[in-house]
Protein backbone atom coordinates (compact mmCIF):
# COMPACT_ATOMS: atom_id res chain seq x y z
CA UNK A 1 0.00 0.00 0.00
CA UNK A 2 2.76 2.54 1.17
CA UNK A 3 5.15 3.77 -1.50
CA UNK A 4 8.94 4.52 -0.12
CA UNK A 5 11.22 5.95 -3.10
CA UNK A 6 14.30 4.67 -3.78
CA UNK A 7 17.17 6.77 -2.39
CA UNK A 8 17.92 8.38 -5.93
CA UNK A 9 14.68 9.46 -5.72
CA UNK A 10 14.67 11.10 -2.11
CA UNK A 11 15.15 14.61 -2.03
CA UNK A 12 18.17 16.68 -1.32
CA UNK A 13 18.72 17.23 2.41
CA UNK A 14 17.08 13.61 3.62
CA UNK A 15 19.51 10.97 4.19
CA UNK A 16 17.56 7.57 4.24
CA UNK A 17 15.51 5.87 7.59
CA UNK A 18 18.78 5.14 9.15
CA UNK A 19 18.09 6.48 12.92
CA UNK A 20 15.23 8.02 12.30
CA UNK A 21 12.04 6.78 14.44
CA UNK A 22 8.32 6.65 12.94
CA UNK A 23 6.39 9.10 14.38
CA UNK A 24 3.26 8.03 13.27
CA UNK A 25 2.53 4.16 12.24
CA UNK A 26 -1.01 3.25 10.94
CA UNK A 27 -1.03 -0.57 10.13
CA UNK A 28 -3.60 -2.78 8.60
CA UNK A 29 -5.95 -0.04 9.08
CA UNK A 30 -9.81 -0.77 7.35
CA UNK A 31 -13.48 1.06 7.79
CA UNK A 32 -16.14 -0.05 6.28
CA UNK A 33 -19.34 2.48 5.97
CA UNK A 34 -22.61 0.11 5.51
CA UNK A 35 -21.68 -2.58 3.21
CA UNK A 36 -18.78 0.14 1.67
CA UNK A 37 -15.55 -1.20 2.40
CA UNK A 38 -13.43 2.46 2.32
CA UNK A 39 -9.91 1.58 3.09
CA UNK A 40 -8.86 -2.30 3.40
CA UNK A 41 -5.85 -2.73 5.08
CA UNK A 42 -4.18 0.66 4.68
CA UNK A 43 -0.66 0.83 5.45
CA UNK A 44 1.07 4.27 6.40
CA UNK A 45 4.41 4.79 8.54
CA UNK A 46 6.32 7.74 8.38
CA UNK A 47 8.97 8.89 10.47
CA UNK A 48 10.78 12.09 11.75
CA UNK A 49 11.74 14.54 8.90
CA UNK A 50 9.58 13.01 6.48
CA UNK A 51 6.49 14.04 4.25
CA UNK A 52 3.77 11.66 2.96
CA UNK A 53 1.05 12.81 0.65
CA UNK A 54 -2.01 10.97 0.53
CA UNK A 55 -4.02 10.84 -3.01
CA UNK A 56 -6.69 9.66 -4.50
CA UNK A 57 -9.99 10.03 -6.35
CA UNK A 58 -12.83 11.30 -4.66
CA UNK A 59 -14.16 9.16 -2.15
CA UNK A 60 -11.34 7.07 -2.22
CA UNK A 61 -10.93 7.47 1.89
CA UNK A 62 -8.23 9.84 1.87
CA UNK A 63 -10.06 12.19 4.95
CA UNK A 64 -11.00 8.93 6.47
CA UNK A 65 -7.89 7.85 7.10
CA UNK A 66 -6.52 10.90 8.52
CA UNK A 67 -9.36 11.09 10.60
CA UNK A 68 -8.19 7.40 12.14
CA UNK A 69 -5.07 8.88 12.00
CA UNK A 70 -6.51 11.79 13.96
CA UNK A 71 -8.28 9.47 16.48
CA UNK A 72 -11.37 10.79 15.56
CA UNK A 73 -12.69 8.19 13.90
CA UNK A 74 -12.58 4.49 14.67
CA UNK A 75 -11.23 1.51 12.40
CA UNK A 76 -12.72 -1.34 12.53
CA UNK A 77 -9.45 -3.28 12.16
CA UNK A 78 -6.06 -2.06 12.66
CA UNK A 79 -3.91 0.23 14.91
CA UNK A 80 -2.47 3.57 14.97
CA UNK A 81 0.42 4.85 17.05
CA UNK A 82 1.34 8.76 16.94
CA UNK A 83 5.08 9.40 18.58
CA UNK A 84 4.62 12.93 20.46
CA UNK A 85 1.88 15.66 20.13
CA UNK A 86 -0.53 15.82 16.67
CA UNK A 87 -1.71 18.87 14.86
CA UNK A 88 -4.57 17.97 12.89
CA UNK A 89 -5.97 20.86 9.53
CA UNK A 90 -9.15 19.39 8.94
CA UNK A 91 -10.96 19.67 5.38
CA UNK A 92 -13.52 21.69 6.28
CA UNK A 93 -12.29 25.14 8.73
CA UNK A 94 -13.14 24.41 12.34
CA UNK A 95 -12.79 28.00 12.89
CA UNK A 96 -15.38 30.19 15.00
CA UNK A 97 -17.21 32.59 13.56
CA UNK A 98 -17.57 35.20 16.52
CA UNK A 99 -13.35 35.02 17.52
CA UNK A 100 -11.12 37.00 16.07
CA UNK A 101 -7.95 34.88 14.93
CA UNK A 102 -5.81 35.80 17.78
CA UNK A 103 -8.36 35.09 20.20
CA UNK A 104 -8.40 31.32 18.25
CA UNK A 105 -4.61 31.24 18.70
CA UNK A 106 -5.10 31.96 22.58
CA UNK A 107 -7.57 29.64 22.85
CA UNK A 108 -6.30 26.66 21.05
CA UNK A 109 -2.90 27.82 23.03
CA UNK A 110 -4.50 27.24 25.75
CA UNK A 111 -5.70 24.02 25.39
CA UNK A 112 -1.95 22.70 24.58
CA UNK A 113 -0.80 24.54 28.14
CA UNK A 114 0.68 27.54 26.16
CA UNK A 115 0.97 30.93 27.98
CA UNK A 116 -1.54 33.80 26.48
CA UNK A 117 1.68 35.18 24.61
CA UNK A 118 3.31 32.40 23.74
CA UNK A 119 0.20 31.35 21.65
CA UNK A 120 0.03 34.88 20.00
CA UNK A 121 3.63 35.43 19.46
CA UNK A 122 3.47 31.72 17.75
CA UNK A 123 0.04 31.94 15.86
CA UNK A 124 1.26 35.32 14.56
CA UNK A 125 4.47 34.19 13.63
CA UNK A 126 2.94 31.11 11.79
CA UNK A 127 0.45 33.23 9.92
CA UNK A 128 3.34 35.94 8.76
CA UNK A 129 4.93 32.38 6.91
CA UNK A 130 1.95 32.06 4.93
CA UNK A 131 2.03 35.95 4.40
CA UNK A 132 -0.78 36.40 6.28
CA UNK A 133 -0.91 39.81 8.43
CA UNK A 134 -3.26 39.03 10.90
CA UNK A 135 -5.75 42.13 11.68
CA UNK A 136 -6.65 42.43 15.35
CA UNK A 137 -10.58 43.44 15.40
CA UNK A 138 -12.06 41.01 12.49
CA UNK A 139 -13.80 38.10 13.10
CA UNK A 140 -13.24 34.47 11.52
CA UNK A 141 -16.34 34.96 9.75
CA UNK A 142 -15.19 38.02 7.76
CA UNK A 143 -12.55 36.50 6.82
CA UNK A 144 -11.89 35.33 3.46
CA UNK A 145 -12.22 31.53 2.42
CA UNK A 146 -8.28 31.39 2.27
CA UNK A 147 -7.41 33.15 5.24
CA UNK A 148 -9.50 31.38 6.88
CA UNK A 149 -8.25 28.33 6.12
CA UNK A 150 -4.79 29.49 6.43
CA UNK A 151 -5.86 29.87 10.38
CA UNK A 152 -6.43 26.69 10.05
CA UNK A 153 -3.33 25.60 9.03
CA UNK A 154 -1.97 27.90 12.02
CA UNK A 155 -3.92 26.20 14.39
CA UNK A 156 -2.66 23.00 13.56
CA UNK A 157 0.36 23.52 13.68
CA UNK A 158 0.45 26.05 16.93
CA UNK A 159 1.74 23.75 19.15
CA UNK A 160 4.99 22.78 17.47
CA UNK A 161 3.20 19.22 16.92
CA UNK A 162 5.71 16.52 16.14
CA UNK A 163 2.91 14.71 13.98
CA UNK A 164 1.41 17.13 11.48
CA UNK A 165 -2.01 15.54 9.25
CA UNK A 166 -3.17 18.00 6.86
CA UNK A 167 -6.20 17.64 4.69
CA UNK A 168 -6.51 19.60 1.39
CA UNK A 169 -5.10 22.43 3.96
CA UNK A 170 -4.49 24.94 0.76
CA UNK A 171 -7.92 25.19 -0.64
CA UNK A 172 -8.70 28.66 -1.81
CA UNK A 173 -4.87 29.82 -1.50
CA UNK A 174 -3.54 31.92 -4.24
CA UNK A 175 -0.94 30.80 -6.16
CA UNK A 176 1.88 32.64 -3.18
CA UNK A 177 0.25 31.38 0.09
CA UNK A 178 0.80 27.66 -1.67
CA UNK A 179 4.21 28.65 -2.72
CA UNK A 180 4.38 29.36 0.92
CA UNK A 181 2.51 26.36 2.50
CA UNK A 182 4.91 24.13 0.87
CA UNK A 183 7.71 26.31 1.76
CA UNK A 184 6.42 25.15 5.25
CA UNK A 185 6.21 21.84 4.54
CA UNK A 186 9.63 21.25 3.84
CA UNK A 187 11.07 23.77 7.20
CA UNK A 188 8.80 21.31 9.17
CA UNK A 189 10.15 18.05 7.55
CA UNK A 190 13.60 19.88 8.06
CA UNK A 191 12.65 20.08 11.49
CA UNK A 192 12.00 16.48 11.88
CA UNK A 193 8.54 16.75 11.97
CA UNK A 194 6.49 13.74 10.18
CA UNK A 195 4.00 15.42 7.90
CA UNK A 196 1.16 14.00 6.80
CA UNK A 197 -0.93 15.78 3.42
CA UNK A 198 -3.74 15.05 1.69
CA UNK A 199 -3.82 16.41 -1.89
CA UNK A 200 -5.11 16.35 -5.26
CA UNK A 201 -2.75 18.27 -6.71
CA UNK A 202 0.30 16.09 -8.40
CA UNK A 203 2.87 18.87 -8.45
CA UNK A 204 4.70 18.21 -5.39
CA UNK A 205 4.80 14.65 -5.54
CA UNK A 206 8.23 14.05 -6.83
CA UNK A 207 9.30 15.97 -3.70
CA UNK A 208 7.64 13.88 -0.43
CA UNK A 209 9.07 10.48 0.94
CA UNK A 210 5.70 8.70 0.73
CA UNK A 211 2.91 9.07 -1.63
CA UNK A 212 0.22 6.79 -0.70
CA UNK A 213 -2.41 6.25 -3.41
CA UNK A 214 -5.95 5.34 -1.98
CA UNK A 215 -7.57 5.26 -5.48
CA UNK A 216 -9.38 1.80 -5.45
CA UNK A 217 -8.18 0.60 -8.99
CA UNK A 218 -4.18 1.54 -7.90
CA UNK A 219 -3.87 0.35 -4.64
CA UNK A 220 -0.59 -1.46 -4.82
CA UNK A 221 0.54 0.38 -8.16
CA UNK A 222 2.63 3.20 -7.49
CA UNK A 223 4.11 5.59 -9.11
N1 LIG B 1 -19.57 9.31 8.56
C1 LIG B 1 -19.76 8.70 7.40
N2 LIG B 1 -20.82 7.90 7.22
C2 LIG B 1 -21.02 7.24 6.05
N3 LIG B 1 -20.19 7.32 4.98
C3 LIG B 1 -19.12 8.12 5.11
C4 LIG B 1 -18.85 8.84 6.32
N4 LIG B 1 -17.69 9.52 6.14
C5 LIG B 1 -17.27 9.26 4.90
N5 LIG B 1 -18.13 8.41 4.29
C6 LIG B 1 -17.97 7.87 2.94
O1 LIG B 1 -16.72 7.24 2.88
C7 LIG B 1 -16.14 7.44 1.59
C8 LIG B 1 -14.77 8.09 1.76
O2 LIG B 1 -14.94 9.42 2.21
P1 LIG B 1 -13.70 10.39 2.43
O3 LIG B 1 -14.24 11.71 2.82
O4 LIG B 1 -12.73 9.74 3.32
O5 LIG B 1 -13.09 10.44 0.96
P2 LIG B 1 -11.96 11.38 0.35
O6 LIG B 1 -11.01 10.50 -0.37
O7 LIG B 1 -11.42 12.26 1.41
O8 LIG B 1 -12.80 12.23 -0.69
P3 LIG B 1 -12.58 13.70 -1.33
O9 LIG B 1 -11.42 13.63 -2.28
O10 LIG B 1 -13.87 13.94 -2.06
O11 LIG B 1 -12.39 14.66 -0.19
C9 LIG B 1 -17.12 8.30 0.80
O12 LIG B 1 -17.92 7.42 0.00
C10 LIG B 1 -17.96 8.94 1.87
O13 LIG B 1 -19.26 9.23 1.42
Amino acid sequence: MEYAPSAAQRPAGTSGDAGRDVLLHARGIVKRYGRRRVLDGVDLAVRSGEVAAVVGSNGAGKSTLLKICAGLVRPDKGRVTVAGRLGYCPQDAGVMDFLTPREHFTLFGAGAAMSRPDADRRGRELAARLDWPVARTTLAKDLSGGTRQKLNVVLSALADPEVLLLDEPYQGFDRGSYVDFWQNVWRWREEGRAVVVVTHLLHQLDQVDHVLDLTPATRGARR
